[in-house]
């Protein structure tokens, strides 16, 4: 078991905004708001693995806060990094940065390639994917036109986005395009309080693969070790009265909100012990919390950077996001290597033909060879992941059609309802027209009367 790691991160102040009496200050671990009034007393202060102040670059955050959990991915843990803040606060520029100041992706990407070029005793395959969460909805950023994903869970797989594009890479540079063409899909908005607002949440995944190159009989050296290094950069939560949200704006951002209003409860929740004592976490009431469920409650090493923005007038908020950070800096994980013997590893299944074409191109430039390789490495997966999403495609028109026989069934079932009240209706309708029914007793009022002409008739006869 370990924690959570969590730093959080002040930005510089912005053009707008002016230093007031509060003021935030920063130590190593630590962070305390001081009032003019009293300053030899804070108001709030609190104490985290990591706290950098508004002069630190992304390389040095990197290096301090967020490197230990990239090399983990690469030594077969899973990994996520995630920014959480308020809008305006520095998450877009934490994860991204900018050309004189790389941000953690960036970083990462380097270090993941320059670690398996260092490593000579395995072999790697790596492919990435990148998604957004927008209003709720799972958008493909490698592939615009796939939209509205689902998501699925099986044993081998977990959880996963079903019929997500995944492109296998070599070098860092495949990576950047990729991220560069994903960045240019997803949404942004400028709003009162960001003129480039992220209105998504965005996830940028790697998933590498590796296998000992060594090559023995013994079962074990046969496994392939299986990590998936997620690199978050979540929307900021916003107070509409400061945003001037409107329209589409409103709507993204009171999608915003809530996903992130369950992301805070289930971090509530698991470091209050919940996750533990097998109460129960509301991982689904968000796509957030399901796809982050991993990172958040199991088998994963994670590392959160809170961002607050240095203002006074953003107050509340860099308190609310002080308290989410301290909440999940008590929330522990339980990562452990995932070696896998089975067909589940990429690697693995791509095994025989890969091993088919290096014959057949054996004498070939070396570096066509790689090319070759890596083309129909990427034409293997696309090919599996074309069918993964015909299967699931069949799988939905099956439910569909049991569903539209159900509902046929139903309506038939009404039919033949209404069709007993009409018969019963018309029944009624016929009896209701009919005579009165004769009695067979005969009316003997007036007895007497009767009698005595009865009498009278015999009298006459
Ligand atoms: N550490 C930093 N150094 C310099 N500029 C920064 C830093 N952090 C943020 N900024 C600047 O502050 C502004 C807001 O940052 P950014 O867009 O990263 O915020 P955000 O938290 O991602 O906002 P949103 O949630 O609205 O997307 C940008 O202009 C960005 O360049």
């Amino acid at each position: 078991m370990e924690k959570i790691s969590v730093a959080v991160r002040v930005r510089p102040p912005i053009k707008q905004e002016v230093q007031k009496a509060n003021q935030w200050t920063v130590g190593e671990k630590s962070i305390a708001l001081y009032s003019a009034i009293n300053p030899a007393v804070p108001v709030h202060s609190y104490v985290f693995d990591h706290v950098f102040g508004s002069q630190v670059k992304n390389a040095d955050l990197y290096k301090i806060h967020i490197k230990e959990v990239i090399m983990s991915a690469v030594r077969g843990f899973n990994s996520t990094v995630f920014a959480y803040g308020q809008t305006s606060s520095g998450k877009t520029y934490t994860m991204q940065g900018s050309a004189l100041d790389p941000g953690i992706i960036h970083l990462a990407i380097q270090d993941v390639f320059s670690t398996i070029y260092s490593t000579a005793s395995r072999e790697f395959l790596i492919r990435v994917s990148y998604l957004e969460i927008y209003n709720e909805e799972i958008n493909d950023l490698l592939a615009p036109e796939n939209r509205k994903l689902r998501m699925h869970e099986n044993l081998e797989r977990g959880i996963y986005v079903a019929g997500l594009r995944e492109e296998i890479v070599s070098s860092p540079e495949q990576v950047l395009e990729f991220l560069a063409f994903g960045e240019s899909h997803r949404h942004f908005g400028e709003t009162n309080m960001n003129l480039y607002s992220s209105r998504s949440h965005t996830i940028f995944r790697m998933v590498i693969e590796s296998r000992d190159k060594v090559n023995n009989s013994d079962a074990s050296s046969d496994a392939v070790r299986v990590s998936t290094l997620n690199m978050v950069d979540l929307a900021g939560s916003e107070r509409i009265s400061k945003t001037g949200s409107g329209g589409v704006r409103l709507k993204e951002g009171t999608h915003i909100n809530k996903s992130l209003m369950t992301l805070g409860t289930v971090i509530n929740k698991l470091s209050e012990g919940a996750g533990r004592h097998g109460g129960h976490i509301p991982f689904r009431d968000s796509k957030l919390t399901r796809i982050l469920q991993p990172a958040l409650g199991g088998n994963a090493k994670t590392a959160i950077i809170c961002t607050i923005t240095p203002d006074e007038i953003h107050l509340d908020e860099s308190r609310g996001t002080l308290q989410f950070a301290n909440r999940a800096n008590k929330v522990t994980t339980c990562a452990q290597v995932n070696e896998i013997l089975t067909d589940a590893a990429l690697l693995k299944r791509q095994k025989t033909e890969i091993e088919e074409l290096r014959q057949k191109l054996q004498g070939s430039q070396s570096g066509d060879l790689e090319q070759e390789v890596l083309k129909l490495r990427n034409d293997l997966l696309k090919f599996e992941l074309d069918k993964e999403r015909l299967a699931l495609e069949l799988e939905e028109e099956k439910k569909a059609q049991v569903e539209r026989e159900r509902r046929i069934k139903e309506q038939e079932q009404r039919i033949e309802n209404l069709s007993t009240m009409v018969v019963s209706s018309a029944w009624d309708d016929r009896e209701r027209a009919k005579p009165a029914k004769k009695n067979n007793r005969r009316e003997t009022w007036c007895p007497h009367q009767l009698s005595s002409g009865f009498a009278s008739e015999t009298n006459t006869s």
